[in-house]
């Protein structure tokens, strides 16, 4: 059944290729900061994530929040992610509670646990004969302030489940890259993400049924060291690209 979703960080590239697959499936009310120039499905409003009043607004009618408006920059600074990606987030969570939203979906990041990555296992867990895997169950280990920010967003997450019953899915993207995997980079290839894989998970996102989950966002790739076995059980994630199969 189609439903009433609000996009934010809709002009961006998650944005744009869940709307790629997706604009016929539900009812959008996109939201960015940015002014979108290509065509888009639905109503666009501009406005700030940490603009209350526009947030909340923006909120009315509303079945499910997929959130992705943020500084997507691993190196950004504490100024911008506490702002955008803490403050914002909270004030997302915060209006779809009182709008009586079902669910909202965050976009978390590989960089929530980028410190896994170790000298001592990498560049092995980049590569297919590694074992090492991490299933979403394990803390958060940030390698950067971007990644603190996202770890804050899933416990952002937790607390509105928790404490108000919201459903909650976080999705620690990998590397989300149109046509191909990224080129001469293992890491990359081994968190590749590919558009039409992204649109389905943010689909499954918005149709399934679940309390608050914490998934990777990655495609069936040969080389993985992210388990995609919870997203595929607790959403129906049914992945069709694989970075191995583009060498
Ligand atoms: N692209 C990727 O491979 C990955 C992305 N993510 C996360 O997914 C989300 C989307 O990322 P991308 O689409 O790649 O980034 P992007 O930079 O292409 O898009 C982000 C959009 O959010 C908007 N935005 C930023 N701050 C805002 C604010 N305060 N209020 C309103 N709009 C605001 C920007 O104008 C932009 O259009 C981000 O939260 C990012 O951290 C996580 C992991 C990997
Ligand atoms: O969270 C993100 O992760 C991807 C992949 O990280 P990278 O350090 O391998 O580039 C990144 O491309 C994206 O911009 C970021 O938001």
């Amino acid at each position: 059944m189609a439903q009433s979703v609000l996009l934010t960080g809709a002009a961006g590239r998650v944005g744009t290729a869940i709307l790629a697959d997706l604009a016929d499936e539900h009812e959008w009310r996109l939201m960015d900061r940015d002014p979108m120039t290509d065509d888009h499905p639905g109503e666009f409003v501009v406005a700030d994530i940490t603009d209350e009043e526009a947030v909340r607004e923006a909120m009315d009618g509303v079945d499910v929040v997929i959130h992705l408006a943020g500084d997507p920059r691993p190196d950004a600074p504490w100024d911008s992610v506490l702002t955008n990606n803490i403050d914002g987030t909270q004030t997302i969570f915060e209006a779809a509670v009182d709008a009586d939203v079902e669910k909202v979906v965050f976009a978390s990041s590989n960089h929530a646990v980028g410190a896994y990555e170790t000298e001592e296992r990498t560049p092995d867990l980049y590569r297919a004969h590694d074992d090492y895997l991490l299933d979403g169950t394990e803390l958060p280990r940030p390698g950067n302030l971007y990644g603190v920010s996202k770890a804050a967003g899933e416990s952002i997450g937790r607390y509105y489940h928790d404490e108000f019953g919201l459903s909650v899915a976080c999705v620690r993207i990998g590397n989300l890259t149109e046509g191909h995997p990224p080129i001469d980079y293992e890491r990359g290839q081994a968190m590749w993400l590919s558009y039409r894989d992204c649109a389905h998970l943010f689909d499954r996102c918005i149709r399934a049924d679940y309390e608050f989950e914490i998934v990777y966002g990655i495609s069936d790739n040969d080389r993985k060291y992210y388990s995609i076995e919870r997203a595929k059980e607790a959403l129906g994630y049914e992945p069709q690209d694989n970075s191995a199969r583009h060498d």
